[in-house]
Formats: structure tokens, sequence, C-alpha cells
């Protein structure tokens, strides 16, 4: 589904990501992990277009999309989240929502009544129909996370992209998060997620990819990747039985 051969992106001297190969296939859950400065977010900007690689391909669904600015990757079918979330405060939950629908592919042929109705499935598989007219200024980070969460799915990605959405949140919201992204995978929807909270990751994941210094450090199923001595040296520091 997502094919990346030989991506390189240096920055000056800075080779931030190093002849990068790997494949996401359909309905993976795919997870990325390593240090900070690994890459992880450089290799989103590159799989999205916010940065152009230096070196390789990229393919989604057999079609070249390196060098595409953000908006046709994300109109090839590829949604994403960022770190940070930014609602507009002063909307409610569903207007937030109704914004990704609007400005997506076709959005601007849609009536305010199609892309009303288009929320309703987002809504609930994030768990926030209860609260679509609360102003989204005045929702809890589990809860900002949510609707960033249904924002981009109001776009229908066959392939959705999370950095780091665990972020800053409680352990209770993390489990509850990791339940939305459960209910969000089985509904269809392929998923790349980068994530430092590991019981999550190795939790969601089928596969798990290891970033070091911008290399594959290893890739392999969460129990072969939590097990592997150069992971534990290079990034869990001991075995994640005696963290
Ligand atoms: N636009 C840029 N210009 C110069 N250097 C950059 C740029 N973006 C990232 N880097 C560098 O590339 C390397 C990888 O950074 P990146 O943010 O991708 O790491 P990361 O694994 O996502 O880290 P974290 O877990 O802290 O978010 C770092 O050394 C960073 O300083």
């Amino acid at each position: 589904m997502l094919k990346l051969t030989n991506v390189s992106k240096s920055f000056g001297g800075l080779k931030a990501i190093s002849d990068l190969t790997f494949e996401v296939r359909p309905n993976q859950f795919f997870g990325i992990i390593g240090a900070n400065g690994a890459g992880k977010t450089t290799l989103l900007n590159l799989i999205t277009g916010y940065t152009p690689p230096s070196e390789g391909r990229i393919e989604f669904e057999g079609m070249p999309i390196h060098g595409l600015p953000p908006y046709r990757v994300a109109h090839c079918g590829i949604g994403r989240t960022f770190q940070i979330t930014q609602p507009f405060a002063e909307m409610s939950v569903l207007d937030n929502v109704m914004t990704g629908a609007l400005f997506s592919r076709n959005g601007a042929r849609r009536s305010l009544r199609q892309a009303r109705a288009m929320c309703d499935e987002p809504l609930r598989l994030v768990g926030l129909a209860d609260q679509a007219h609360q102003l989204a200024g005045v929702l809890t980070l589990g809860a900002r996370k949510k609707l960033e969460l249904a924002r981009v799915l109001v776009t229908e990605p066959r392939l959705l992209l999370l950095d780091e959405v665990m972020g800053g949140l409680t352990p209770h919201e993390i489990d509850d998060l990791v339940e939305t992204l459960r209910r969000v995978h089985a509904a269809g929807t392929t998923i790349v997620m980068i994530e430092h909270v590991l019981h999550a990751i190795m939790n969601l994941s089928d596969h798990v990819f290891v970033l070091n210094f911008g290399r594959e450090l290893y890739r392999g199923t969460p129990d072969d990747v939590v097990n592997h001595p150069e992971v534990i040296a290079a990034y869990l520091g001991k075995p994640l039985t005696e963290q």
C-alpha cells in the first residue's frame, strides 16, 4: 500500500533519514519507534509531502507520491495527525470536524448538510458523539486528541499516520485512546503510528520498525522487537519486563 525505496533526507550536513526501504500492507497496524531525534517525524513529513526526500521513491497504492505537496498527498487518501493538536477553540466539536469534510477532496462541492452528515461516523468512532456541541476550547487534552482524529477520519483516509498521539495523556486517557484506535483500525483504516508510549504501540501494532539515527535498526513483531538485544541497547535501556 505504502512503499518506500532507498529513501534518504539530508538537512545540510545532517542525514536525518538514511536509505530506508519498507512497505506497509493494507490493514496493517505499523508501529515506528526510536529515540528522540531518530528521524520519526521527518519520516512522516517525507511521506506526507511536508518535506521532499533527497533521494529515493515513495509510492502509495502503486503511484509515486514523493515531491507532491501535502494537499495532493492528502487527496490520494493519506491522513495524518500532528504532535500538537490545534483545534478551532471557539468552534464546536462538530464544526471542527465539519471543516475536515469541507476542506478535503471534493469538499467544495458538498453542501453544509452533506458535510454535517459525514461527521456522525467519525464522532461515533472516536467516542465524541455526546460532546458534539461543546466548544473545542474546553475539551481535555485526551478529548482534543480524539477530535483531531475525527477531523482526519472525516476525510476518509485509507492510510492514517499518527505522530505521537499519546503524548501528554494520563494513563487512563492512554488506555481509552488505545481502544479508540483499535476501533478505527477495525473499521478498515490502515495505520502507521509513531509513539514513545511503548505499551500502547506494542499493544496495537502487528509490525514494529525501529529507527536509530535515521537508519533501520530492526523490524519485526512487537515481541521480537522488545526482546532484541540491539533494540534494548539503543532504545529501551533495559528489557520491558524490568521497566
Ligand atoms: N527542518 C529541519 N532542519 C534541520 N534539521 C532538522 C529538521 N527537521 C529535523 N531535523 C533534524 O533531524 C533529526 C531528526 O529529527 P526528527 O524530529 O525527525 O526526530 P524524531 O525521531 O521525530 O524526534 P522526537 O521523538 O524528539 O520527536 C534531528 O537531528 C533534527 O534536529
